[in-house]
This record gives C-alpha cells, sequence and structure tokens, in this order.
C-alpha cells in the first residue's frame, strides 16, 4: 500500500447544499469520495458477492467486523496472511467497527467493567476479554483504513444516570485508544464515537469530550437500536451539526434509503447498513420505483427487469419471472443477483446524492425518493 503521509485522513469539502456536504476522505487504499454508502462484509464477504462485483457495483469502501474477526479467522491469523486486504483481495478501503456494539447484543454473555468487556464467543461459548488496547491490536492485525474506538452502545430506553456514566466510560475508552495506537501508524485512521443516548446533554457532553482527542472522524453511535424514525431523525439533527465540520462524520448502523437522504441532509458524510444485502436473501429489492418483494405472484410471468434504470448485471440480464423463481427455488443464484442489485441500488443512491449537492439539487432529490417510498397508501 503506498500512500502520502503527508495527506493521509485528509478531508476536504468540495461543495455544500444546505447542510448536506460533498467531500473527500484520503486513506491508505484511496481517497473515499463522500457522501458515502459502505457495503458491509462482517466476516471478510459482503455477502453472496465477490470483490469484482462490487467493484462492478462502484463499491469505493466496505466494512469488516473486529468482533467476528476476531473469533474467526483470527487477527493473529489475519496478520500472518498480510492483513484482511490481502486475505480477502479487496484492494479498497476498509473499515472496521471495533465490536462493542456486537458485544453488547450479546445481551446476557458479556460482563462490563473500567477495563473491557468480558464476553463469551457465539460459536463455541468461549470466554474473551475486549480491552480499548486489545481492539486496537486488533485492528491493527486487520490493517483496516478505519478503526472505530471501543464504545458502550447503550440500549434504547437506558435511563439518564445510566447513560451518562456510560459515556463517560465511553471517552476514557476513547482515550485509551488514542494512546494505543499512535496517530496514523500503519497508515491506519481512528474515529471517535458519540454516545449519550436520547439525552441531548448527554451527547453534547460526550461530544465534547471526544472533540479534545485527535481523532480523523467522528461517529454516532447509540442510534438505530429500536427507536422510532422521529426520534432517530430528532437526535441526528441535533448533534450533527454540533460534530466538528472539518472531519468526517458517520452515522453507524443507518440505514433505509430514507434514513440515509435524511442523514446527508443534516450533515452526515458516511453510512453503512446491512440492509441490502440482508432483504436481498429475503426478496425485499430496493428499486427506482420503490420497494420490489420478488416472492409475490404477481411477478411470476413478468417478463420486465427488476429495475430499467439499474446498470447493474442483475436487471441488465434477467426479468422478474426469472428473479422470482430463483427466490422460490431457493437457488444460490437468487442471493447473488439480489444482493448485487440491492448493493448496486445503494451505491447508486449515494452517487445521485454526491452530484445533487454539486449541482444544488439536494433537496430535490430526497423529495423525489420519500414520494418512491412513501409507505404504501392503504
Ligand atoms: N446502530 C449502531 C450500529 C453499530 C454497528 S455499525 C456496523 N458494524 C459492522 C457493520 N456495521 C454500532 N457500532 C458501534 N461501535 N457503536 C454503536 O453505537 C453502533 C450503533
Ligand atoms: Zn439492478
Amino acid at each position: 500500500m503506498t500512500y502520502d503521509p503527508a495527506t493521509l485522513g485528509q478531508f476536504t469539502i468540495t461543495a455544500t447544499d444546505g447542510a448536506a456536504r460533498r467531500g473527500s476522505l484520503v486513506t491508505a487504499h484511496g481517497v473515499v469520495q463522500t457522501p458515502i454508502f459502505m457495503p458491509v462484509g462482517t466476516q471478510g464477504s459482503v455477502k453472496a458477492l465477490a470483490p469484482d462485483d462490487l467493484d462492478a457495483a462502484g463499491a469505493q469502501i466496505i466494512l469488516g467486523n473486529t468482533y467476528h474477526l476476531y473469533l474467526r479467522p483470527g487477527d493473529d491469523l489475519l496478520a500472518r496472511k498480510g492483513g484482511l486486504h490481502r486475505f480477502a483481495s479487496w484492494n479498497k478501503p476498509i473499515l472496521t467497527d471495533s465490536g462493542g456494539f456486537q458485544v453488547f447484543s450479546l445481551k446476557d454473555i458479556r460482563k462490563l467493567s473500567e477495563d473491557g468487556v468480558e464476553f463469551r464467543s457465539h460459536h463455541d461459548g468461549s470466554k474473551h476479554f475486549f480491552s480499548p488496547e486489545k481492539v486496537m491490536s486488533i485492528q491493527n492485525n486487520i490493517g483496516s483504513d478505519i478503526m472505530m474506538v471501543l464504545d458502550e452502545c447503550v440500549a434504547y430506553g437506558a435511563d439518564y444516570d445510566y447513560t451518562a456514566k456510560s459515556l463517560e466510560l465511553t471517552t476514557r475508552w476513547a482515550r485509551r485508544c488514542r494512546q494505543a495506537h499512535p496517530r496514523h501508524k500503519n497508515g491506519q485512521l481512528l474515529f471517535g464515537i458519540n454516545q449519550g443516548g436520547f439525552f441531548k446533554d448527554l451527547r453534547e457532553r460526550s461530544l465534547a469530550q471526544l472533540a479534545e482527542i485527535d481523532f480523523d472522524g467522528f461517529a454516532i453511535g447509540g442510534l438505530s437500536v429500536g427507536e422510532s424514525i422521529p426520534e432517530m431523525y430528532d437526535m441526528l439533527h441535533h448533534i450533527a451539526p454540533l460534530m466538528p465540520r472539518d472531519t468526517p462524520r458517520y452515522l453507524m448502523g443507518v440505514g433505509t434509503p430514507l434514513d440515509i437522504l435524511e442523514g446527508i441532509s443534516a450533515g452526515v458524510d458516511m453510512f453503512d447498513c446491512v440492509l441490502p444485502t440482508r432483504n436481498a436473501r429475503n426478496g425485499t429489492l430496493y428499486t427506482s420505483q420503490g420497494k420490489v418483494n420478488i416472492r409475490r405472484a404477481e411477478y411470476r410471468e413478468d417478463d420486465s427487469p427488476l429495475d430499467p434504470l439499474c446498470p447493474c448485471y442483475a436487471c441488465r440480464t434477467f426479468s422478474k419471472a426469472y428473479l422470482r423463481h430463483l427466490y422460490v427455488a431457493q437457488e444460490l443464484l437468487s442471493y447473488r443477483l439480489n444482493s448485487l442489485h440491492n448493493i448496486t441500488f445503494f451505491l447508486t443512491l449515494a452517487r445521485q446524492a454526491r452530484e445533487a449537492i454539486e449541482q444544488g439539487r439536494f433537496a430535490a432529490l430526497k423529495a423525489h425518493y420519500q414520494d418512491v417510498f412513501a409507505p404504501a397508501k392503504d
């Protein structure tokens, strides 16, 4: 990997449209154009897709998961294989989540302390411990271009006192992550994660504390955890504009096409979500005309392409009738074609957002998709 240490981590905003920003982020494996959607490859693969599929779909950066990769194949093995890029033959940027969220979603099989979190593997029940230093070491072995700090994502509905204590712990862990991995060591960037639940004063306290630490970007954590859409949007529009302006803003685990457009309108630059690949596997497909449930009998003899405006291989080559047949017959090709289409849709949406911001017509793009994905009028 060759990169210029002088420009590594540089985030440049080239256009704005309201609070929406068009920018670019320099990483060791290439420049990422924002706003960006990041396909999720939890175990080092975006399910059912190969790197050349992702290239064809326009993917610039994918996500990996510290928790999963640590358990299998092991970060020590990845280090011996030259890191995840070489192991998975993905030569573009990779962002790894720290594992905090995954461990905390393992509800009753984890114990939290000042030093970190003890948990049991969901594979074999074996006991493990993640400290801030440990997750930095794992992400260093993985070799991800953007690392995330170890944080506690408090559950939806956590009370004020618990949330206040938790954000202080997350800040102390963030400081320890920064100390454990010197700035830009191994060409790797490090993002802090804002917490504070649904309490605006706690969100601002968390942000003020993190802003004092030297991070290359800041994520909004603790959203998309079961709250209502209005609650998520309300907090999003409160905190995003308060985040540092000249570093990237990443909204973790979000979201639907409309959530992503809402986030961009609030000033967020980076998004990731399992929806495109997960929904592909249950036949829910996102198209320029709205959601299509390919299982429906109405498509049994439908010779038209899934989405006439989509450039992906599935839409150029097959009919809805064939895609429905593959799904009903549980053919493995169904996973591949549906995933390829949905990932292409989300990446195309991000590209359209970039172009709309450049041309000062982002509000019109957002309004268009609000019509396209408006809940079916019963
Ligand atoms: N909603 C949500 C989603 C994720 C996973 S993002 C992801 N990891 C792997 C794929 N995608 C979160 N991750 C962390 N570390 N903290 C959070 O608060 C948080 C919140
Ligand atoms: Zn398509």
